[in-house]
C-alpha cells in the first residue's frame, strides 16, 4: 500500500479499460475498480485484471445496516481484493460488521483485504457539509472523528483528501493507511473536487497512497502521464 499511484479506472465497459491498458503493456499497476465499472461488468472485471498481475482497489463504498454490510462483504472478500472500502457515517457497527463479513469470506490461510472508511468526500466542502448535511464543526473535525471511529472499529485507514492526512497520522498512527483521491497537478482542472492537492503536497504530507482518475485516464498519452504522475509522487525519476 504504501507511496501507491492507485489509478481510477472510472470507464463504462471493459473495452474501455482494454483500450486504456493496451499501452501499459505487462505493467503490473494497482487500478480502482469503482461503481461505474463494476456495475455494469461484475465481478469478472476483477478477476480479469487479477489475472493481468494488477492489484485492486475496488472501490464500492458499502453504506449500509450492519447486516446486509456483513454478508456483501463476505461475498466481495471472495474476490481476493487488495483494498475495499465503507463510509464512516455508516457507524462503528457497520464498519465493524464489514471487518466480520471480510473475515469470513476470506479463505483461511489468506489475508483478509485492507478495509478503509471515506471519511467525508473530497467533492464536500466546508459549507456544504454545515448547511447540507448540518454538521456544525469544521470539515477537519468532522474527517478527524470519522477518522478515530474507523480506527476504533478496527478498520485499517480512511480515505480524506491530502489535507488532513497529517493530523489522521498524528491521531491515529503512522501505521493507519491515508488514501488520497483530490490529487491534481497545478494545471489541471478540478472539476467536482473540492479539497483538492497536487502529489508534491500529498507525498509530504506522508499521504499513504494516492487516487488518480481523470488525469490519467483522460490523458491523449496514459503511459506517459502515468510516468510524470509517478515522478511527480514519488519525487525522483522512475
Ligand atoms: O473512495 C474514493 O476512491 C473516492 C473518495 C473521495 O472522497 N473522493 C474521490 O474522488 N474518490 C474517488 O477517487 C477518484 C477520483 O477521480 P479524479 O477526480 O478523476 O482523479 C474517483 O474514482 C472517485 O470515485
Amino acid at each position: 500500500m504504501d507511496n501507491s499511484l492507485i489509478i481510477a479506472l472510472d470507464f463504462a465497459n471493459r473495452s474501455e479499460v482494454a483500450r486504456f491498458l493496451e499501452p501499459f503493456g505487462d505493467r503490473e499497476l494497482f487500478l480502482k475498480v469503482g461503481m461505474e465499472l463494476f456495475y455494469q461488468e461484475g465481478p469478472s472485471i476483477v478477476q480479469l485484471l487479477k489475472e493481468k498481475g494488477h492489484q485492486i482497489f475496488l472501490d464500492l463504498k458499502l453504506h449500509d445496516i450492519p447486516n446486509t454490510v456483513f454478508g456483501a462483504m463476505k461475498g466481495l472478500a471472495q474476490l481476493e481484493c487488495d483494498l475495499v472500502n465503507v463510509h464512516a457515517a455508516g457507524g462503528k457497527e457497520m464498519m465493524q460488521a464489514a471487518l466480520e463479513g471480510l473475515s469470513a469470506g476470506t479463505a483461511s490461510g489468506r489475508k483478509r483485504p485492507n478495509c478503509i472508511a471515506v471519511t467525508q468526500l473530497t467533492s464536500t466542502s466546508q459549507e456544504q457539509m454545515n448547511k447540507e448535511q448540518l454538521i456544525p464543526i469544521t470539515l477537519n473535525e468532522s474527517v478527524l472523528h470519522y477518522a478515530s471511529l474507523a480506527k476504533d472499529a478496527g478498520l485499517d485507514g480512511v480515505v480524506c483528501s491530502a489535507w488532513e492526512s497529517v493530523s489522521i497520522h498524528d491521531n491515529t498512527g503512522n501505521s493507519f493507511i491515508t488514501v488520497c483521491p483530490g490529487i491534481r497537478m497545478e494545471s489541471d482542472h478540478v472539476g467536482d473536487q473540492k479539497r483538492v492537492a497536487t502529489p508534491e503536497f500529498a507525498r509530504n504530507a506522508g499521504v499513504s497512497a494516492i487516487v488518480v482518475g481523470r488525469a490519467i485516464t483522460r490523458s491523449a498519452d496514459p503511459a506517459n502521464s502515468y510516468e510524470q504522475w509517478m515522478e511527480a509522487w514519488k519525487g525522483v525519476h522512475q
